[in-house]
């Protein structure tokens, strides 16, 4: 019986035994059958005809685990209450709560944090609005905003069943560059309504991180409210994927020793990611892009309803190549997903140039099993981070955002966003450099503080910050 190649998790299933009828032995032996290892077992509560019992397996992913809620649930004399991943635990009651910076102790602090004393502050606010930045949270304080159209590679899920992605960016951003966040999930694919709520509620942030919104409304909504709101805006999915991308790869093409203006890549997926990583990889010199979307490649001979795609078309595919991706891809030296789930093949692989580059980017699942492709390949990575190269947003968006708060940017530019490309691919030196180390982990200490001092670099140097920072606080390039 298949069990699959998950990540090996632990598992807690909670189960109901009648005690008259339930066997343990046959329990342990079912679960070991199945491939399980049992880790613990807790009684949770016992009587005289029922007992439940946490049992503590570890197994391989998913699949595997509803397999063996299936086999125990059709042994006599047992009912299976539940089975938590660690995962759902972690979830429990949301990842995130608010902290106060002090406590109020007595009547006198009561009288500061609230009114009246609050009133004084309110009203130089009123009066020099800039203070804002100096009084309240906006300093510190970005939204993470979603309207729950792009989630993932898991589609329109709606704005609720978003609410777990946008509490992880807040974590990330928390934990890896202490940048504050609320994660907002919007009941509306209206782009106008979209673009009103944001900026009803921006006089309270200091940046607006717009996440998993799909395309073709994405482009809009950032560009009115880049124009219209003085603090920055960024749409992590376009370009924090963008910058990570293109750090990866100029990492990878230090080892496959291709120059960029000649290398030939192949995207799948001409949304959200797809165009803005096309963006960036064509202003960092790349000459032969050919984007495929689920009707092939994407080309110059018809007009598409999607405009954003006859744009494309126009910087695109010098060739006016057409075709299924097994077409296009003959050839190629970089294969880039941020599509779907299974659309690259082993015979794609195989037609490439020597030394292939893919990154396999779609989450959660990438365009190929990483251990179908991993033979075959020169370098690869995937979204993932459970396997080497993690290419993910999350190299760039808690670093661009700790720079761009800190010199309170007016506005994330192209200039800043190639310098944190920079900076990323950076962090990995020669001695390091690997075809599995072309990117440095998340938890690289080093990437949010270099990302950081080369984005307020770079907003000095194109006139967008409006707060001088000493060189002494920033880290060298
Ligand atoms: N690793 C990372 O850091 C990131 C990964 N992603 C992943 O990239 C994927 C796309 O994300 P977005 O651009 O935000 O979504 P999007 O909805 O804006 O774009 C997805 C595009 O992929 C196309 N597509 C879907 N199935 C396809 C198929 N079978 N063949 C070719 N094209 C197909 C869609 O038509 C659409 O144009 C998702 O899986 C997402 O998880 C997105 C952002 C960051
Ligand atoms: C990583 C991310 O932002 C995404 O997959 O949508
Ligand atoms: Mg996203």
């Amino acid at each position: 019986m298949s069990i699959g190649t998950g990540t090996s998790t632990h598992i807690i299933m909670r189960l109901q035994l009648d005690v008259e009828v339930f066997s343990f032995g046959e329990i342990a032996s079912c679960i070991s059958n199945a491939g399980g290892d049992i880790i613990g077992v807790d009684v949770i509560s016992s009587n005289k005809t029922h007992t439940v019992r946490d049992i503590t397996v570890n197994v391989h992913g998913l699949k595997h685990s509803k397999l063996l809620g299936d086999l125990i649930s059709k042994l006599k004399g047992v009912k299976v209450l539940q089975i938590s991943d660690r995962t759902f635990l972690m979830h429990l009651g949301g990842k995130i709560e608010t902290a106060l910076k002090t406590r109020i102790k007595n009547r006198e602090d009561l009288a500061r944090v609230y009114t009246p004393g609050v009133a004084n502050v309110c009203t130089a606010i009123a009066e020099e609005p800039e203070k804002a930045y100096s009084l309240t949270i906006k300093r510190n304080t970005i939204a993470v905003i979603s309207d729950g159209t792009a989630v993932l590679g898991l589609g329109n899920i709606g704005p609720a069943a978003a609410m777990p992605v946008m509490e992880g960016k807040s974590m990330l951003f928390k934990q890896l560059a202490n940048v504050d966040s609320f994660p907002i999930c919007l009941d509306t694919e209206d782009t106008e309504e979209i673009i009103r709520t944001i900026k009803t509620i921006a006089p309270a942030f200091g940046g607006i991180n717009l996440e998993d919104i799909s395309a073709p409304r994405c482009f809009e909504i950032e560009e009115r409210l880049k124009k219209e709101l003085d603090i920055p805006v960024f749409h992590d999915d376009q370009h924090g994927t963008a910058v990570v991308l293109l750090a990866g790869l100029l990492n990878a093409l230090r080892i496959t020793k291709k120059n960029i203006e000649d290398i030939k890549v192949v995207f799948t997926g001409i949304g959200a990611a797809g165009i803005a990583c096309t963006k960036i990889l064509l202003s960092a010199g790349v000459r032969n892009i050919i984007g495929v979307d689920r009707n092939g490649a994407i080309h110059r001979d018809v007009q598409y309803e999607n405009k954003y795609w006859n744009q494309y078309a126009e910087i695109t595919n010098p060739d006016n190549l057409k075709g299924s991706l097994s077409e296009v891809i003959a050839g190629a030296d970089v294969f880039i997903g941020v599509s779907a789930p299974g659309i690259l093949t082993v015979a794609d692989i195989k037609s490439m140039a020597k030394d292939p580059i893919v990154f396999a980017m779609a989450n959660p699942e990438p365009e190929i099993d990483p251990e179908l492709a991993e033979p075959y390949v020169r370098v690869l990575a995937t979204g993932r981070s459970d396997y080497p190269n993690q290419i993910n947003n999350v190299l760039c968006f808690p670093g661009i955002f700790r720079g761009a708060l800190d010199c309170r940017a007016s506005e994330i530019n192209e200039e800043m966003k190639v310098a944190a490309a920079k900076a990323i691919a950076s962090v990995v030196s020669d001695e390091e450099l690997s075809e599995s180390y072309v990117i440095p982990s998340v938890f690289n200490d080093r990437v949010v503080e270099k990302v950081r001092s080369a984005v307020v670099k770079a907003a000095h140097e194109t006139g967008v910050a409006r707060k001088e920072l000493r060189a002494a606080n920033l880290v060298n390039l």
